[in-house]
């Protein structure tokens, strides 16, 4: 067996270059440890190569590289760096740090060989496509360090990608060679390994096998603990062919006061609505980071506390809980939900996971555990009636009944109609295009690739039907993650096209981020949106994310592929640039565990993910985004789950609800690179920020 330690220095990309590692050199083990960690340098020479990472900031940072800039003076490892990694080795051997006049995020560059015949570039083209995320460039300053190859950029300026030690075995590149869009990765990292063993073997070095000790040192991620095997619990359901409108029986669910939570496809053609019904017993999860206090009300009521901010002990009290409800292990393979739980997650539970705390004082998490269901599917239209309480037939069979003889009234247009206490507060245009420039000031100094901006704005009405508000926002912004949700801390009427992320009972995981945006206007036809969407500008903005997601699932996940690259799909008020990837869950992880890892969704963060979201905590106006920017979704009791991103969604916390007035918070913001333009970014977010709040204004 092969040891291969990968350094990472908090980057989105680490795990990818894991996979690419994996790929390249046969028969190996890859140790990921943190470049801060303390026993990175006393164990470092016990491995038979050293990969070091890119990641944020500055290799002349010691905060940044962490112990990594001393790596090159340990002993002879043979070490490959990649970008960040690259430009500690320059700095090692006295080249200068840069800024480069115009940054490199997620572009596709053609790198020219220079020195064909080195054994690093064996079989690779002279001219070969690679991905590069970088801002800073190293200079070379003297002969220490031989260039292999380089691209050219605007003015001529020819920067370094790849370099080797004339007599040591140190080696990098630039580029990103682990990106979807890079050729030859896989190539140069086998020739790297070729180069790595001659070595060891001619130095005789000594290889340790450290690896029982770094299974529980090592930086990967844990699964949740499952502490007892959930007993079997049983279904009862009943499908009626019979073509509703889900809409129609919300309707009548409200009429007859029965409370619900309602996850829809709004948009044409939909598939299928859940309506879980939120009846008497029904059990509420909902817990605040901040209080570290675990409530359960409702059916098997459970109280329980963990260590305040621990987002471990969030989820370890919650996996307990759903175990202890039990599984389904069949019934109707063609209905998505057979209950369980359905919520939603705040932006901050996912930022307290990359260990970022905050001061949010609402719940973090609001999830009810539904033991009965409604599931309407749209083709072929069926019903399905699902209820997983002991011996509840009786239930099943008299909403079925209900159902098979109910002739509904046709839908009522929603009466909701804002009467405004004051007008919408918003951030001016000349502070967010100030946020923008604040944002691509990180973006030069290479701190982030890219940051999604945002701002949150409040609308207070005099209180009005928060359920008419729901069934107008899905008329005039149907969308295919629409939801109505009413829980604990808040009502949420979501209206969002972004899939976070679904996985089903064998595995199969799927993410579909979306970035890149063009307003619809008359004049914008598809053909000139999808002109707009395939410019460099727009790619980069989804590469780089279909990156980060790809790291988020190689973390958890085997098989990781792109299955969608960069399509242009149409909304109601917006063309998006959709990708999808997609991987299978290792055996000892579950979809809860992905979600957990992979929040907060890296299309509302920006990339690397942990140092964006550092970034923006620090120049977004408003502290906390609250629900906006989390997701909401089920992770039902045959071990399904699908979460959407809530964006184009309007939040009424019950903390701003009074018998005078409701205060509903809306979110919108945008990805910003370097090639954003102030104007631009402030356009798209008033875009996006239309989507939701003209219901107010209509
Ligand atoms: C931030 C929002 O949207 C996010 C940013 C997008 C972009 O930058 O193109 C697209 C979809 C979302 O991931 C929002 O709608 O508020
Ligand atoms: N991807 C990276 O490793 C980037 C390195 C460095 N932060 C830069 O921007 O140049």
């Amino acid at each position: 067996m092969n040891h291969i330690l990968l350094v990472d220095h908090y980057d989105s990309f680490t795990y990818n270059l894991l996979d690419l590692i994996y790929k390249s050199i046969p028969n190996c083990h890859v140790t990921v440890v943190k470049c801060d960690a303390s026993d990175l340098l006393p164990h470092a020479t016990d491995f038979s190569a050293i990969v070091l990472g890119p990641g944020p900031g500055s290799p002349l940072s010691s905060a940044d590289v962490g112990y990594s800039s001393k790596l090159w003076t340990q002993s002879d490892v043979p070490v490959f760096g990649v970008c960040l990694g690259f430009q500690s080795l320059c700095c090692r051997f006295d080249w200068s740090i840069d800024r480069l006049a115009e940054v490199q995020h997620g572009y596709i560059c053609p790198v020219q060989v220079t020195a064909p015949d080195h054994p690093l570039l064996k079989d690779v083209p002279s001219v070969f496509d690679a991905v590069r995320y970088h801002s800073l460039y190293a200079i070379p300053t003297n002969t220490q360090l031989n260039v292999l190859a380089h691209c050219t950029d605007t003015n001529s300026l020819v920067v370094p990608m790849a370099v080797a030690h004339p007599t040591l075995p140190y080696y990098g590149v630039q580029f990103h060679p682990e990106s979807i869009c890079s050729q030859y990765g896989q190539q140069i990292f086998s020739n790297f390994w070729q180069l790595a063993v001659a070595h060891n073997e001619k130095s005789h070095r000594n290889i340790v096998d450290t690896s029982s000790y770094w299974s529980s040192h090592c930086c990967n991620p844990r699964s949740i603990p499952r502490t007892i095997t959930p007993p079997f619990l049983s279904l009862t359901y009943k499908s009626i062919d019979l073509a509703i409108d889900p809409v129609a029986l919300c309707d009548y669910l409200k009429s007859e006061s029965v409370k619900f939570q309602f996850l829809e496809s709004a948009a044409v053609p939909g598939k299928h609505s859940i309506i879980a019904i939120n009846d008497e017993s029904s059990s509420l999860i909902y817990s605040a980071l901040n209080s570290g206090t675990f409530n359960v009300t409702g059916y098997n009521t459970f109280y329980d506390t963990y260590e305040k901010g621990s987002v471990d002990g969030f989820y370890n009290l919650l996996q307990t809980y759903i175990d202890q409800q039990g599984t389904v292990s069949s019934g109707p393979a063609d209905v998505p939900f057979w209950g369980g739980i359905v919520g939603y997650i705040s932006y901050e539970a996912g930022m307290a996971g990359l260990g970022i705390a905050s001061d949010v004082k609402n719940y973090d998490f609001s999830l009810m555990f539904a033991r009965r269901s409604i599931v309407l599917s749209c083709n072929p239209p069926k019903v399905h009636i699902l209820s997983v309480y002991i011996h509840d037939d009786p239930w099943v069979k008299q909403i079925s009944s209900f159902i098979e003889h109910w002739s509904p009234e046709p839908v009522r247009e929603s009466t909701f109609s804002a009467i405004l206490k004051q007008p919408i507060a918003q951030l001016d245009r000349e502070k967010y295009e100030q946020m923008v420039r604040q944002c691509q000031e990180y973006l030069h100094s290479g701190d982030s690739y890219e940051l999604c901006l945002t701002q949150r704005v409040r609308v207070s009405i005099e209180p009005a039907d928060s359920w008419e508000f729901y069934k107008k926002l899905r008329r005039m912004n149907p969308a295919p993650y629409a939801c109505y949700l009413d829980l604990p801390g808040a009502i949420v009427a979501s209206s969002s096209p972004e899939r976070f992320l679904k996985w089903n009972a064998e595995g199969t995981c799927e993410l579909r981020p979306i970035k890149g945006t063009v307003k619809k206007s008359s004049e914008m036809t598809f053909e000139k949106a999808s002109e707009i969407l395939n410019s460099r500008k727009e790619r980069a903005e989804n590469l780089m994310i279909v990156d980060l997601i790809r790291h988020d699932l190689n973390q958890i996940c085997t098989n990781v592929e792109v299955s969608q690259l960069m399509k242009v799909e149409e909304y109601e008020t917006v063309y998006q640039l959709v990708s999808a990837i997609i991987g299978t869950l290792r055996r000892s992880f579950h979809g809860l565990d992905l979600l957990r890892h992979a929040l907060p969704p890296g299309s509302m963060t920006g990339a690397p993910k942990k140092r964006s979201v550092d970034i923006l905590k620090s120049i977004e106006q408003d502290k906390t985004r609250g629900i906006y920017s989390g997701v909401i979704g089920y992770l039902d009791v045959a071990g399904r789950g699908d979460w959407s991103v809530v964006i184009r969604t309007a939040v009424l916390y019950t903390k701003d609800t009074t018998d005078t007035t409701h205060t509903w918070t809306l979110g919108a913001g945008g990805a910003v690179v370097a090639l954003s333009t102030p104007e631009g970014e402030y356009e798209e977010m008033q875009a996006k920020l239309y989507s939701a709040c003209q219901v107010f204004l209509r």
